[in-house]
């Protein structure tokens, strides 16, 4: 039997009313993806794609308009108090009473959330964030990466199976960013926790996650294991300007891709693996064409991001 996922996004629309004078907006347009349990699962897309939306609908702060969404078996139409129960949110905002402690701040949210005074964690938890020398300060005396850490405890109170952080190292500096995912990464190996994280990071996305899906304009556009998505990023562009016009672009087996990209100027991705710009070159001349300039880039993971959410 296979394991279930640990959460189940099925045509997946949220179109908010128009308000005033803003027009409506469809910010998630039939959206279906899974996220394995136990996986680190890296959920990215530009500003505006619908990110927050969709954490939002998990979180049960924002209605969808139409679909299906199931956390850990629970659907949350059906059965709110079991799925919020079972996801634990940390916000890109972060908002906290300035005058309460690091410990008062987890024993309020264990409060809301219903856990017995006898199986609340908060100086574990707050260990396990390292703030544990912090758990009588006012909130309002920690850096801005320790409140970070401080919502992530704050979202684990509850034990949740899934932990979704959207944002959460947008201005946060580079040190701070890695103890950050370093705790991440803990609490998945060491606890078994499911992760999703939205971030605009690449990078740490490919160092961090097993799993990498995009969105962009309320739409999925990829959804892939993360090495195949670098592998993606092993191809390498060459753009070619030849000596007279080009109908239709010269194809070979060993061409990833080959389009035309202007009257003289065709564009042919090749696996830099396999293959180099010399030999592209002489399998183009073969073809009766002579090049009169050329220019090679590679693809990295920002590019294939790029060129998957900018085309169509
Ligand atoms: N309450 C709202 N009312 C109307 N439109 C909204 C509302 N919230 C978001 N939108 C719009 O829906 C679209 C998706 O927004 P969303 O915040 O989900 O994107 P995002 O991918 O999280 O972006 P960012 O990375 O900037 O947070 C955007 O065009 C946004 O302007």
């Amino acid at each position: 039997m296979t394991t279930p996922p640990a959460i189940q996004i099925r045509d997946l629309v949220k179109r908010y009313a128009p308000t005033g004078k803003a027009p409506g907006k469809l910010a998630l347009d039939g959206v279906s993806f899974d996220v394995p349990q136990g996986q680190i699962f890296g959920l990215l897309g530009p500003n505006g794609a619908g990110k927050s939306t969709l954490i939002n609908t998990l979180a049960g702060l924002v209605m969808k308009s139409s679909g299906h969404v199931e956390i850990w078996g629970h659907d949350i139409d059906r059965h709110p108090r079991n799925a919020k129960a079972s996801i634990g949110i940390v916000p890109q905002e972060i908002v906290f009473d300035p005058f309460f402690t690091p410990v008062e701040v987890l024993d309020i949210q264990a409060g809301l959330y219903g856990v017995p005074k006898a199986q609340r964690r908060s100086m574990d938890l707050l260990r396990a964030v390292h703030l544990a020398d912090k758990a009588d300060a006012y909130a309002r005396s920690l850096s801005g990466g320790m409140k970070r850490r401080l919502l992530v405890a704050k979202a684990m109170v509850h034990s949740p199976p899934v932990l979704v952080l959207d944002e959460p190292t947008a201005g946060v500096d580079v040190e701070l960013r890695r103890q950050l995912w370093e705790l991440v990464v803990k609490l998945n190996r060491e606890e078994g926790v499911t992760v999703v994280l939205t971030t605009h990071y690449l990078e740490e996305a490919e160092e961090l996650c097993d799993r990498i899906a995009i969105i962009n304009h309320g739409k999925l556009i990829t959804n892939k294991p993360t090495r195949e998505l670098v592998d993606m990023a092993r191809e390498k562009i060459v753009v070619l300007t030849v000596d007279r016009d080009v109908s239709a672009a010269p194809q070979h087996p060993a061409f990833l891709k080959s389009t035309v990209a202007g009257e003289r100027t065709v564009e042919i991705t090749y696996d830099k693996d396999r293959m180099n710009a010399g030999q592209v070159l002489a399998l183009v001349q073969d073809q009766g064409y002579a090049i009169a300039d050329v220019s090679t880039r590679e693809a990295d993971l920002e590019d294939v991001f790029v060129r998957l959410t900018t085309a169509g």
